[in-house]
């Protein structure tokens, strides 16, 4: 089990991205991280993986992780089956060859294990970065925007990968920026907005943004219900209101 408490992040001086979240992932459940472009979802996903310290707040019970980055470093000469190759032996993981070329056979690695990283495309390289975070058996997967860049055939090997690893004891959290997707792998679906995180409605919602005193913009999705609520508050607090879309707009 990870657990976060009322953890808060801020890089430098700046404003905080995250602030105040609290979150548990247990072995065999599977979270995703819904939220717009800059709304924390990778500052969150590597302080899961205790790549990155919180500024306030802690990360308790930090298990084995595998890591997929939101954007994989490519580059090398290395082969893909090298590459894995590589990090299975810094991981002491046993049968590394055959586990590293199972995963990127199911995954459909165009040209092969062989295939050099730096020459893949976006979603071939992606298939090598969930290869390397799966090949340990780690007891926590941590997953930026994993579905991004891949084929559909590669999107269902994924929710199989996934699977079976929830069925051997992991636990999964995974970012993602459409509702929609996250929700068809889990319905555990949990939104980051305003710095803070939120078991995301399944109602229809309307997509507000706002602009704080401070001229920045702020986008959160409300539930329908409670949108007259949030925008009346939001004017008394001095914010304004830059675009309100609902579902049908969205
Ligand atoms: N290393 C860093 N130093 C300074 N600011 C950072 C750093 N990493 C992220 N930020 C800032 O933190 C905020 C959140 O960024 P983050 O990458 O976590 O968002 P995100 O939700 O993953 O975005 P996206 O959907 O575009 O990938 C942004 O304002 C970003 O500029």
């Amino acid at each position: 089990m990870l657990r976060l408490r009322d953890v808060g992040k801020r890089y430098g001086r700046g404003a905080a991205v995250l602030t105040g979240v609290t979150l548990e992932i247990a072995p065999r459940q599977m979270i995703g991280v819904v939220g717009t472009n800059g709304s924390g979802k990778s500052t969150l996903m590597r302080l899961v993986a205790g790549l990155s310290r919180p500024t306030t707040g802690t990360v308790e019970g930090i298990p084995s992780v595998g890591y997929v980055p939101d954007r994989f470093p490519g580059g090398t000469r290395m082969s893909a089956l090298s590459y894995l190759r590589h990090l299975g032996r810094i991981g002491k993981v046993s049968d590394v060859d055959k586990k590293a070329t199972e995963l990127l056979e199911r995954l459909a690695l165009e040209g092969g294990p062989r295939a050099p990283l730096r020459e893949l495309s976006k979603g071939n390289a992606q298939k090598v970065g969930i290869a390397q975070a799966l090949l340990g058996e780690p007891e926590l997967l941590v997953l930026d925007e994993p579905w991004s860049g891949l084929d559909p055939a590669a999107h269902t090997v994924l929710a199989e990968l996934l699977a079976e690893a929830k069925e051997r004891g992991a636990g999964v959290i995974f970012t993602e920026h459409r509702d929609d997707l996250a929700r068809a792998h889990t319905s555990e679906v949990f939104e980051l907005s305003g710095g803070t995180l939120h078991e995301a409605s399944a109602e229809p919602s309307a997509r507000i943004v706002l602009r704080n005193p401070g001229g920045r913009l702020v986008t959160s999705n409300v539930p329908l219900g409670r949108s007259d609520e949030v925008l009346l508050k939001a004017l008394q607090r001095g914010w304004s209101v830059v675009r309100v879309n609902t579902p049908a707009a969205k």
